[in-house]
């Protein structure tokens, strides 16, 4: 697996990363949630602009320039998600383009999230665009109605690094928890087949475990919330911490057992 540097933050090697959504209506709101968030054990941010009510462009960029004022070292990964992807807002292919490149020449996110379902156009576009200034890409679909076929989760995330992705990411809806083993043993095996960094969930309270199991399935980032949830089953910051760190210890007890026999 190829790794991402993220400011000092190395995405896809070592333990899990932790990532927490500010989902603030207006400004202030947005630079309280991220001064609680970064309070607690989180290792970046996804400000999620959709939440942002009746904000012009202006107000926009305004407010990523005062959550820059509070991030400190920590990496800031903007997303803008529509509608048709679980999100609060639509916006425009042309928008869209406009806004995460306004948002990456002023260097106010280090990251951005790019949705697979926008137009081939926008795309292609934006991911060399943003590449040029020098910013990360994350590509992501959501499925809020199934789990696709394991075959067709690894064929999405491939194509996601076909198309330059820098890190490649699915949620999918379960329905039974044989879903849930089913994204998680996709998760497994696209990791030989991708090499860029991949974060995949199963959404909902059924899908929580796959939230968690990212040392055993290579999913590299999870995401999880301090005072509300940006999506079905995400697990609260101090909690999923407390968590991981568990399933980190058993690594460690396992190396240890292998190493005595
Ligand atoms: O893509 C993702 C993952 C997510 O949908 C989740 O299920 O945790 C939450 C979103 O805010 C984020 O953009």
């Amino acid at each position: 697996m190829s790794t991402v540097l993220l400011k000092n933050l190395m995405i896809g090697s070592g333990r899990q990363k932790i990532c927490a959504p500010i989902t603030a209506k207006t400004a202030e709101q947005a630079v309280n949630a991220a001064k609680r968030i970064l309070a607690g054990p989180v290792d970046f941010i996804e400000w999620r602009i959709d939440y942002m009510r009746n904000s012009s462009w202006t107000a926009i960029l305004d407010t990523a320039d005062q959550l820059n004022a509070v991030m400190g070292q920590t990496p800031l990964l903007a997303t803008f998600r529509s509608v048709n992807e679980g999100g609060e807002q639509s916006i425009s292919e042309a928008d869209y383009f406009h806004l995460y490149e306004a948002l990456a020449m002023q260097k106010l996110a280090d990251a951005f999230d790019l949705e697979l379902s926008r137009s081939d156009d926008t795309r292609t576009r934006l991911v060399k665009r943003l590449h040029e200034m020098g910013r990360t890409v994350v590509f992501s679909a959501h499925d809020f109605s199934c789990t696709p076929p394991e075959s067709k989760i690894i064929s999405i995330l491939k194509k996601m690094e076909a198309e330059h992705a820098d890190i490649a990411k699915i949620a999918v809806m379960p329905s039974s928890p044989a879903d849930v083993l089913h994204l998680m043993h996709a998760t497994l095996k696209a990791n030989q087949a991708v090499t860029v960094p991949i974060v995949t969930m199963s959404m909902g309270s059924l899908g929580k475990l796959s939230r968690i199991s990212g040392a055993i399935t290579g999913s590299a980032v999870t995401f999880g919330s301090v005072d509300h949830a940006s999506a079905p089953g995400q697990i609260e910051v101090n909690v999923l911490k407390q968590i991981l760190n568990e399933v980190d210890a058993n690594e460690v007890d396992r190396d240890q057992s292998i190493r005595r026999f």
